[in-house]
Order: C-alpha cells, then sequence, then structure tokens
C-alpha cells in the first residue's frame, strides 16, 4: 500500500516531468497527488502538499509567436490574406525557413513575424504579452512553459495553424 498522497503511474511517454533525470517509457513512477510532483523512487512516507513551487515551471511567461495559417486552419484568414488556401505541408517548409532565417541570424524574429504571422500579433513583431496556463491551446501552451528564455521552438501545429514560438521572458 502507498502512503497517503501518492498514485503509481506509468511512464508512457519520454519526458515526464522536470523533476527526472534518465527518460524511460513504461518504467512506473510516483505521483505527488497535490502537487503534480512526479518521482521515481518508491514513497515511503506521505506525499508533502505543499509543494516547493519549482516542480511544474514559471507561473507565466511571455512570448512572441509567427503563425503560417493553411487550408485546415480553424480560421483560414488573417490581416494578410483574406482567403488562405496554401497546404499544410506548403505552410510547414514556410515555418522551417522562418525558423531556419532566425537561428542563422539572417533575420530577426521580430521582422519575420511583423511581415509573414497570420496573427494580429503581427503588428507587435509576433509579441503576445505575458499569459499563464490556460489562455493558449494546449500544444502552444506545453511549447512555451518548456521553453527556456531566449529559445525557439520547433515547428508547433494548433488548429489556428503552425506556430515558431520564442520566449521572451
Ligand atoms: N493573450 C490571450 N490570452 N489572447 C487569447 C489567445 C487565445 C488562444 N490563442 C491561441 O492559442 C493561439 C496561440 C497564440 C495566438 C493564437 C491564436 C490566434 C490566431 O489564430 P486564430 O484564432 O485566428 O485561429 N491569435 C490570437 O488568439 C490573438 N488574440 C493573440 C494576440 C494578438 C495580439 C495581442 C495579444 C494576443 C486560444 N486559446 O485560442
Amino acid at each position: 500500500e502507498l502512503p497517503a498522497g501518492w498514485e503509481k503511474r506509468l511512464s508512457r511517454s519520454t519526458g515526464v516531468s522536470s523533476q527526472m533525470d534518465e527518460i524511460v517509457v513504461g518504467q512506473h513512477y510516483y505521483l505527488n497527488i497535490y502537487t503534480k510532483e512526479s518521482q521515481w523512487d518508491r514513497p515511503d512516507k506521505p506525499a508533502d502538499p505543499s509543494g516547493n513551487g519549482k516542480a511544474d515551471g514559471p507561473e507565466e511567461v511571455q512570448c512572441s509567436h509567427l503563425l503560417v495559417k493553411h487550408s485546415g486552419s480553424r480560421r483560414p484568414s488573417s490581416w494578410r490574406e483574406e482567403n488562405i488556401t496554401r497546404s499544410k505541408e506548403e505552410a510547414l517548409e514556410m515555418v522551417k525557413s522562418y525558423r531556419e532565417q532566425i537561428a542563422s541570424g539572417k533575420a530577426t524574429f521580430a521582422e519575420l513575424a511583423s511581415k509573414y504571422s497570420d496573427c494580429s500579433s503581427a503588428r507587435r513583431g509576433g509579441d503576445l504579452g505575458p499569459f499563464s496556463r490556460g489562455a493558449m491551446q494546449k500544444p502552444f501552451e506545453q511549447a512555451a512553459f518548456t521553453l527556456k528564455v531566449g529559445e525557439l521552438s520547433s515547428p508547433v501545429h494548433t488548429d489556428s495553424g503552425i506556430h515558431i514560438i520564442q520566449r521572451t521572458a
């Protein structure tokens, strides 16, 4: 029997949580149901309800993003283009090209976002301002809260289209 406040879980995906060093699939780990912190070692005492607060990463992040919409976007229209018909594949190629230009220093994030982003935040160089969990679509949130400050995401797919995200704070 587990001490109170713990649940035994099976790690189905890699990167179960930031506390885990090695990343394995199919291993059991233990979840503190209060703080959502996880650990590999079987707990020998009741879970501590007062988390140390570092487990879930920052409460709030600030990001800029460059969004390329496609025919499958939930709203295939933007300030740039009334009716967006490009394919998802084409959008992905464009996003990869923008990412490469930014990563190589050929262009700044703000330059490309203000020219090419299909989001109204283009007029602010892609800046979305600060946001906490629960504001953005899940794939976007997961990527944003995993990035370190200054880091550039790989292409992120949401119902809006394909994003490159840069965490700025
Ligand atoms: N700051 C917030 N809380 N604003 C509400 C965010 C709603 C949220 N949006 C998203 O998850 C994606 C990722 C980032 C932008 C975005 C989508 C769309 C474009 O896609 P579409 O909706 O045509 O499919 N842009 C927006 O929402 C813009 N207002 C973001 C923004 C623009 C200017 C200043 C600040 C924020 C959602 N839950 O749908």
